[in-house]
């Protein structure tokens, strides 16, 4: 249809609180019942057909309970990959040619589904798959999930309604049209609502995708493509891989229609993509856009004028909640010796010491798993070389188990040395490292830590002396793209606090915003002139 529209102005979707007794809670068990009784297969979803790629099959298991096997999916081959940049390549002209309401409805429909009968799948699937406890899966894979489909279509169309001025006799247009090429969209396990958002931001914008979900989400990332399928995405849009990615990444990188890359996951992986694609760079149709959100060391910083009950809820909260497992974790801390031996370290060291994590169907849990063998590794591997440097205390945890789960205890690591490893580190699980300053040296505290580790992607500040705020808020300016004060470092909400990191931590195109959007367009500018001029002498060459 030829019309102006205007999409409907969006709200944050409000949280559940899953209280005992209430209905949510009852009809979300239920739910996770069903799920965990099934196992499922974890098929790739190609031009809108499911099946299962070529390559070595997987086990999607409960990091809690690894025993449990939720479903198999299996590594996509490079002939899986190519089959499915061609759905892509195929379902191009069809999508870009809809009128940008059509595609926003679609989107529009995926969140109203989701905020109402998928809400329990998508939280039941993340909280088995992904071992979220059910506040952690509600916040992400229910509202974040929701928030992202509403807000990017209200954005998108602000983008369209972005035009230039005209001239007397001249009509200046601005044609917001998509990529030339297809997106490459690789999206991490600790998410759910990242991973529906990376393909369908591009896909809202007129693009159509191939979707690398981690397998460690594929649960979750099952029913999210069953839920766009539900709301109205036709086939080909957006294309669903399975597996390790090795294979897609060989034969998507080395394609010239590669148009883009919107990636989350680690540096490490955002830094193997950009290096290929720059060694690929005279071979693409079109230089390809690279969006990456990557790691953090983030951190929380205490001024003595800092209220100590504030701070340390935010340092428990934002260090432990789902296993330390979110990008924006609170890792380190900087705290003045006065508060620290004033109580602080007692108090952390008790709140931490009770905190329980466990199976997350049990809802009296504070945490589950982390996300898998690898993770488990990484993390007790820093334990014991931790336990081991003479620099550091282990005050709180410090200990795990795999027996059952992949169980990392949450540990707090008090450390002499500012420049050790677990000021630098990502671990991504549930270790937080403090430095304990003398009062007087909180200037040259914040200096040190502003640099010490190579990311740049969230921090707080805690103080009420509203100069020091001024004063830190000034020095840390590029040490995080999400700056808070006085809260934790965790929680963004979608239309509030974009969010996204620069130096390691990415390329800072804030998801869930227009910056990131105008990311997935080629701007065509059109001038027409309705009466155009007749005479090629300019007045100057008048005699
Ligand atoms: N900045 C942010 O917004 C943000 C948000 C969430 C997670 N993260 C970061 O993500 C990391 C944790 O997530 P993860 O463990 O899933 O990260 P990861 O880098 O191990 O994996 C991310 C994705 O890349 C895929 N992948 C790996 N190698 C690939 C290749 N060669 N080709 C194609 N795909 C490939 C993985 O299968 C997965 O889908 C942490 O570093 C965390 O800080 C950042
Ligand atoms: N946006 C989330 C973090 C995403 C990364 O894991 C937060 O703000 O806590």
């Amino acid at each position: 249809m030829d019309a102006v529209f205007a999409v409907p102005e969006p709200r944050n979707e409000p949280v559940h609180g899953y209280v005992p007794g209430s209905p949510e809670r009852a009809s979300l068990q239920r739910k996770l019942d069903e799920l965990a009784g099934d196992r499922l297969d974890l098929t790739m979803t190609i031009g809108g057909r499911q099946r299962f790629a070529a390559g070595d099959p997987i086990d999607v298991v409960q990091p809690h309970r690894h025993s449990h096997v939720l479903g198999v999916t299996r590594n996509a081959t490079r002939s899986d990959a190519a089959a499915a940049i061609e759905a892509a390549k195929q379902a191009a002209p069809m999508w870009r040619d809809l009128p940008y309401a059509e595609r926003a409805a679609v989107f529009l429909r995926a969140a109203d589904l989701l905020s109402g009968p998928w809400r329990d799948t998508l939280n039941a699937a993340t909280m088995l798959g992904q071992s979220k406890t059910v506040a952690q899966a509600e916040i992400d894979s229910a509202c974040e999930l929701i928030d992202f489909l509403r807000y990017n279509a209200y954005f998108g169309e602000k983008i369209l309604a972005e035009q230039p001025k005209s001239s007397p006799g001249v009509w200046n247009r601005m044609d917001h049209r998509p990529l030339e090429g297809f997106v490459y969209a690789i999206t991490p396990f600790n998410f759910t609502a990242i991973a529906g958002n990376l393909p369908t931001a591009p896909a809202l914008m007129g693009n159509t995708v191939v979707w690398k979900p981690a397998p460690t989400q594929q649960f979750a990332a099952h029913f999210t493509m069953r839920l766009l399928e539900a709301a109205g995405l036709p086939p080909g849009v957006i294309n669903m891989v399975t597996g390790d990615g090795i294979a897609v990444s060989e034969v998507a990188l080395a394609d010239p229609d590669l148009a883009g890359i919107h990636f989350t996951g680690s540096t490490k992986v955002f830094q193997y993509l950009t290096k290929t694609v720059g060694e690929n760079i005279a071979s693409y149709r079109t230089y390809p856009r690279l969006v990456g959100e990557t790691g953090g060391k983030d951190f929380v910083i205490a001024h003595p004028s800092a209220e100590p009950a504030g701070l340390a809820t935010a340092l428990i909260r934002g260090a432990f909640e789902y296993q330390g497992q979110k990008c924006s974790a609170a890792s380190r801390a900087y705290v003045p010796a006065s508060m620290w031996r004033g109580g602080l370290r007692d108090r952390l060291a008790s709140i931490a010491e009770s905190l329980t994590y466990g199976d997350v169907t049990d809802f009296t849990n504070f945490g589950g798993a982390v996300i898998d063998k690898r993770s488990f590794d990484r993390n007790a591997a820093a334990l014991d070389r931790i336990k081991n440097a003479d620099s550091c205390t282990v005050i709180a945890g410090g200990t795990a188990d795999d027996s059952v789960g992949y169980f990392v205890r949450p540990t707090i690591v008090e450390c002499t040395d500012p420049t050790f490893e677990v000021f630098t580190t990502e671990y991504f699980g549930p270790i937080l490292s403090v430095y304990v300053y003398d009062d007087g040296d909180f200037d040259a505290t914040v200096r040190q830590a502003e640099s010490v580790a190579p990311y740049a992607l969230t921090g707080s500040i805690f103080a009420t002396d509203r100069a020091v705020i001024d004063r830190a808020a000034k020095e840390l300016r590029f040490a995080a793209g999400n700056f808070y004060i006085n809260d934790k470092p965790t929680g963004a909400v979608v239309g509030q606090q974009p969010f996204g990191g620069a130096r390691a931590s990415g390329t800072n195109d804030k998801a869930g915003s227009w910056h990131n959007l105008l990311r997935w367009v080629s701007p065509r500018t059109i001038k027409e002139t309705f009466v155009p001029v007749t005479e090629h002498t300019y007045p100057h060459m008048g005699v």
